[in-house]
């Protein structure tokens, strides 16, 4: 019997699986093999899960004898950069690599955009593999093919859409994950409920403290749900013409936050986007579309898990309301000028408009910016 499940993200000729299962870092070279020529792979991985994982990674590909490289970049938000995008590029160059080199992601969410973007621009285009380590690239970021970095500008200002070949998500990596971050990463999970799945996000009120605390039945049924919604979305709007904006709930205003903050420890993606996620529904309770009282019900959800709710909580910040607020005009969801926000009919009812009371809003990022 298998010892994962497979899930496919449905692209026509871009077509691939999603791996989730449990100790599937020792069997890497099998399941990447269909993919790998001569000319082998090249790891790119960051500091802290390259201490961890990676000589798993490398044992599996030795015994196989699979051609292999290592990049490795600091840990953290600020490896979506130009220097370092510029630094990995040259020091792959550097390697002597061909169009059948396969890039390999192993990490987060920052290593899974960064290799994808460096994937997708090298030789106008390699194939990737995404190894994600952390329970947000596993429910969110390597499934979808958003690559980039950050800008000076902005968030993910920079990238393309790539499409990996593969993604392999093993649950126990998450075990030695740090308690911060798997619970920012359980707010990309609770997102899937919010947005159009009521049940799932009943099931996490029960369920959420066993998906971050054990590699047991409830993380992987929360994986396998999570990566099977994306992907339902992503197939059917790959390049976020329409639908797939749903997946950025609470993004615009979190985005906005984490670009103040300057993208370091104070305040990680996943913490932003829960706190976005609660003024996207403050703000339309407050505008009469989503019944009072939903906002509390998820504000203490995400309580209960220990995520913050409200920027009020991230230490040492005096937040300038309208700096936060110019930060969305750079949105990548403006169109002739406009914000296409994500709105809510409340829990499970998440839809796109353009039409947001400004005065609403605005209180509403005070609210959670003053407490
Ligand atoms: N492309 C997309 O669709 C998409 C979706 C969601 C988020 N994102 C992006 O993902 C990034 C956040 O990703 P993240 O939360 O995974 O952060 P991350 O990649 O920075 O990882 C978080 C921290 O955990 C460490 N780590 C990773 N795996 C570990 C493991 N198994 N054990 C111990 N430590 C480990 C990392 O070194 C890092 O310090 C943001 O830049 C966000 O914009 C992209
Ligand atoms: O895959 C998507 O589409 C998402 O929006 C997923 C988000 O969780 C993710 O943070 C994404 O990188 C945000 O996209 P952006 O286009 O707003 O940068
Ligand atoms: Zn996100």
């Amino acid at each position: 019997m298998s010892n994962h499940d497979t899930l496919r993200v449905e692209l026509g000729a871009r077509s691939y699986d999603i791996l989730v299962g449990s100790n599937l870092l020792a069997d890497t070279a099998k399941y990447i093999a269909p993919f790998v020529r001569k000319a082998g792979v090249v790891v790119i991985s960051d500091t802290v899960v390259a201490d961890k994982h990676l000589p798993t990674v490398l044992a599996s590909l030795d015994g196989a004898n699979i051609a292999h490289r290592e990049v490795v970049v600091p840990s953290g938000e600020k490896s979506k950069s130009f220097a370092t995008f510029a630094d990995v590029v040259e020091q792959i160059l550097a390697m002597g690599i061909e169009r059948s080199t396969v890039i390999i992601a192993l990490g987060g969410g920052v290593v899974g955009d960064l290799a994808g973007y460096v994937a997708a621009s090298l030789l106008r285009g390699l194939d990737f593999v995404q190894i994600p380590t952390t329970l947000l690239s596993q429910v969110d970021s390597s499934v979808g093919g958003k690559t980039g970095i950050n800008s000076k500008s902005g968030k993910n200002l920079v990238g393309a859409f790539h499409q990996p070949r593969l993604v392999l998500a093993d649950t126990a990596v998450l075990d030695t994950l740090s308690p911060r971050e798997m619970r920012a990463g359980y707010a990309e999970v609770a997102k899937y409920g919010l947005i159009d799945d009521p049940d799932f996000f009943a099931w996490l009120e029960e369920n959420g403290q066993a998906v971050i605390d054990t590699d047991g039945p409830e993380r992987r049924q929360a994986v396998i749900k999570s990566c099977a919604a994306k992907a339902r979305i992503v197939s059917e709007d790959e390049r976020e013409g329409g639908k797939r904006a749903l997946l950025n709930l609470g993004h615009t205003f979190g985005h906005a936050f984490e670009a103040e903050t300057g993208y370091g420890q104070k305040l990680l993606h996943g913490e932003a986007v829960a706190m976005g996620m609660v003024i996207a529904h403050d703000v339309c309770g407050a505008m009469g579309m989503a019944p009072a009282g939903e906002k509390d019900r998820i504000v203490a959800h995400l309580k209960s898990v220990g995520l913050p709710v409200c920027a009020s909580e991230v230490s040492g910040m005096h937040w300038d309301i309208d700096k936060v607020i110019s930060h969305m005009s750079r949105d990548k969801k403006v169109r002739d000028g406009e914000i296409t926000f994500v709105m809510t009919r409340g829990i499970g009812k998440a839809f796109t408009s353009k039409a947001m009371d400004v005065d609403k809003m605005r209180a509403a990022i005070t609210r959670s910016c003053r407490g």
